[in-house]
C-alpha cells in the first residue's frame, strides 16, 4: 500500500546519533517503518535499545540525525497535538484537578475555535471515555496510579490526536490494574479508531494489543530486527486467548527473538 492510509506514519532511513561529552553515541540506525491509519503497533526490545528514542522521534521531541519521519504526508518537525504522548509516569500537574488537567490540553488545542461550553463538553467526554466522570474534582494525589494513567490517556485522547504515542504507559502498575487498563485501552482505541505506537517490555501486552509487533535489536546502533504481524481476531479476550494455540505461537516468536536471537546485553558483557 502506498496511499496515505497505508503510510500514515512513514519513517525512512532514520539514524539517531547523540552527541555526548564522551563522544558520539549511535543509538539508532537504518530505521524504516510505516504505520497504517488505525494500526496498533508496539515497540519491544531490551532495555536501552532505543524504543523511547524512536517514540520521541515520532513525537517530534527529537530530531533525527539523518532520514525523515512523516505523519499524514507532512514532515514531523516538532511536537504537535496531532501526536499526543502518554508517558509511564502520568505527568499530571499535581495542583490541578483531573478535570483541569484535561481542560488545559483541550483549551490549548481547541481554545481558538470553540467556546467554553464546547471545551467543557470535550473535557467531560474524555473523562467519561476512561470511566472517570466521578473523579473530575479530585487531584492526582487523591486517586490511584491506574486512575492517574487513565487521566493521562484521557488528556491525550481529548486532543483528538492523529496518533497516540505511549511510552510504557502501564509499566508502573500492578498486574491486575495493568490488565484492566489494557482491556480499557483496546475498547477506547476501537471506539476512536486511533493509530497507536506503544513502547512495552511486556510480551503478553504486545501480543494482546498489537496489529504488529516491531522487535528491535540491541544497541548501540539498534535497528528493527523483525516485525511480527499478529493476526488474532478483534475484539480480543485475554482469558480466551490464554488457551489459544496461535496466541502461544506469537508469544513464543517474541520470546525467541528477545532471548535467543538477541541475547541480553548484560549477559553478553558478563
Ligand atoms: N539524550 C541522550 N543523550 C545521550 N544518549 C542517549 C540520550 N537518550 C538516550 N540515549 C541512549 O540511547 C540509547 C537508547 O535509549 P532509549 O531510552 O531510547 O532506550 P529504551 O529502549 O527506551 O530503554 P528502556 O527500555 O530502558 O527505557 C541508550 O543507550 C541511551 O543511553
Amino acid at each position: 500500500m502506498d496511499n496515505i492510509n497505508g503510510k500514515f506514519i512513514d519513517i525512512h532511513g532514520v539514524e539517531m546519533v547523540f552527541h555526548t561529552r564522551k563522544g558520539d553515541f549511535h543509538a539508532l540506525r537504518e530505521i524504516n517503518l510505516t504505520v497504517a491509519k488505525g494500526e496498533f503497533i508496539t515497540l519491544i526490545g531490551h532495555s536501552g535499545c532505543g524504543k523511547s528514542t524512536l517514540l520521541n522521534l515520532i513525537a517530534g521531541l527529537l530530531k533525527p540525525s539523518d532520514g525523515v519521519l512523516l505523519c499524514a504526508n507532512r514532515e514531523i518537525g516538532g511536537p504537535a497535538p496531532e501526536r499526543a504522548v502518554v508517558f509511564q509516569n502520568h505527568s499530571l500537574l499535581p495542583w490541578l484537578t483531573c478535570y483541569e488537567n484535561i481542560y488545559l490540553g483541550v483549551e490549548r488545542v481547541f481554545g481558538v475555535s470553540e467556546n467554553r461550553t464546547q471545551l467543557r463538553d470535550r473535557t467531560r467526554a474524555a473523562l467519561a471515555l476512561v470511566g472517570l466522570g466521578a473523579a473530575e474534582t479530585k487531584r492526582p494525589n487523591e486517586i490511584s496510579g491506574g486512575m492517574k494513567q487513565r487521566v493521562g490517556i484521557a488528556r491525550a485522547l481529548a486532543m483528538e490526536p492523529k496518533v497516540l504515542l505511549m511510552d510504557e504507559p502501564f509499566g508502573a502498575l500492578d498486574a491486575l490494574t495493568r490488565a484492566h487498563l489494557q482491556d480499557e485501552l483496546l475498547k477506547i482505541v476501537a471506539k476512536t479508531e486511533s493509530t497507536v505506537v506503544m513502547v512495552t517490555h511486556d510480551v503478553d501486552e504486545a501480543v494482546l494489543l498489537s496489529d504488529r509487533i516491531v522487535m528491535m535489536t540491541n544497541g548501540p546502533a539498534a535497528t528493527i530486527g523483525e516485525v511480527l504481524e499478529v493476526k488474532l481476531a478483534w475484539p480480543r479476550d485475554r482469558v480466551v486467548l490464554a488457551q489459544d494455540a496461535q496466541y502461544g505461537l506469537y508469544r513464543t516468536a517474541v520470546l525467541e527473538f528477545l532471548y535467543r536471537k538477541q541475547a541480553h546485553p548484560a549477559r553478553e558483557a558478563a
